[in-house]
């Protein structure tokens, strides 16, 4: 049996689906090792659009010309104040994976955000899953050990020492011992050769290795009476910061104000 239809009665069965507009991006330290791996993975996104491209010595208004939302910034300690500074000036949402903040610094940006109670600002040391759980379960075990030393391990062209990751971690871990009430730890912080023991954290040791052939890698020792409980981190890959990155870039728009870390983007 053959039906006929009018072409004016004939309807798309198909239910329209809203367009959802892309979100533009910029990437300040786009040629450097981090920037260039971020710059695939926005081109390889559906929902994102790279808009600019920033190195050292381009305009940092390219950002603000070509319409950029989220700015993510891979760059040096030394210059990622001023690149945050004028996105929040220009209502340009902030993804930071640059290294090098302290209290003072974050304190700071605080202050900046203010006025602008619409805008994010993500700092992150570190948006490898795996090591935002490392971190995490280090604060977790830290109340049951006496003993805990942080040994970090990178790639030899990193401009810090010791690696922003390594520094949060102490921080965590020497904030949850703190809270448990825990003594200063019982390890011996005497060198005969300085630096031997590494960086003192708030009490904890952090040491700091470099070494053609690696990436990014960490370890947090713990220690009781004859036991010990090691939790370590590979990054073989730049790769394995790309989906931390673009959760961030995603979910920065809906976090306004200040955020410290991926966690709670991941529910934890
Ligand atoms: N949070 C995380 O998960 C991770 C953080 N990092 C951190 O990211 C930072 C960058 O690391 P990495 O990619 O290895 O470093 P690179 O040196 O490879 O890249 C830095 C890039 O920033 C550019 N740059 C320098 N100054 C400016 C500026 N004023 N404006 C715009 N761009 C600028 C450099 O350009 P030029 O070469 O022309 O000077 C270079 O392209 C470090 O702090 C590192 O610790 C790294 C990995 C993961
Ligand atoms: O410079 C790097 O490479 C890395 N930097 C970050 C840090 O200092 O913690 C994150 C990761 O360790 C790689």
């Amino acid at each position: 049996m053959t039906t006929s239809t009018s072409t004016t009665d004939q309807q798309d069965p198909t239910p329209t689906v809203p367009e959802v507009p892309l979100l533009n991006v910029g990437v300040l330290g786009a040629r450097g090792r981090m920037g260039t791996e971020v710059v695939k993975a926005v081109n390889a996104a559906d929902d994102l659009e790279l808009v600019a491209m920033v190195d050292d010595g381009d305009w940092l208004f390219d950002v603000a010309n070509a319409g950029a939302q989220v700015v993510v910034d891979f760059t040096r300690p030394d210059v990622v104040m001023d690149n945050i500074r004028f996105c929040i000036d220009n209502n340009i949402h902030c993804v930071v994976g640059t290294t090098g903040f302290d209290e003072a610094k974050l304190a700071t940006i605080a202050e900046w955000l203010e006025p602008k109670p619409d805008i994010g600002v993500v700092i992150a040391p570190n948006f490898g899953i795996g090591a935002v759980l490392l971190m995490k379960f280090a604060q977790e075990a830290a109340r049951f050990f006496p003993s805990v030393e942080v040994v970090e391990l990178h790639h030899p062209n990193k401009v810090d020492a010791p690696s922003g990751t390594a520094v949060r971690t102490a921080r965590l871990v020497a904030a949850a011992r703190r809270a448990a009430g825990l003594p200063a730890s019982p390890d011996a912080t005497t060198d005969s050769l300085p630096g031997a023991r590494g960086a003192d954290v708030e009490g904890v040791a952090v040491h700091a290795v470099r070494l053609t052939g690696l990436v990014a890698h960490q370890e947090v020792l713990m220690g009781a009476a004859g036991e010990t409980l090691t939790i370590r981190h590979d990054s073989f890959d730049r790769a394995s910061f790309m989906p931390g990155v673009l959760l961030a870039v995603r979910e920065i728009g809906r976090h306004p104000g200040l955020t410290v870390g991926i966690e709670s983007f991941l529910g934890l």
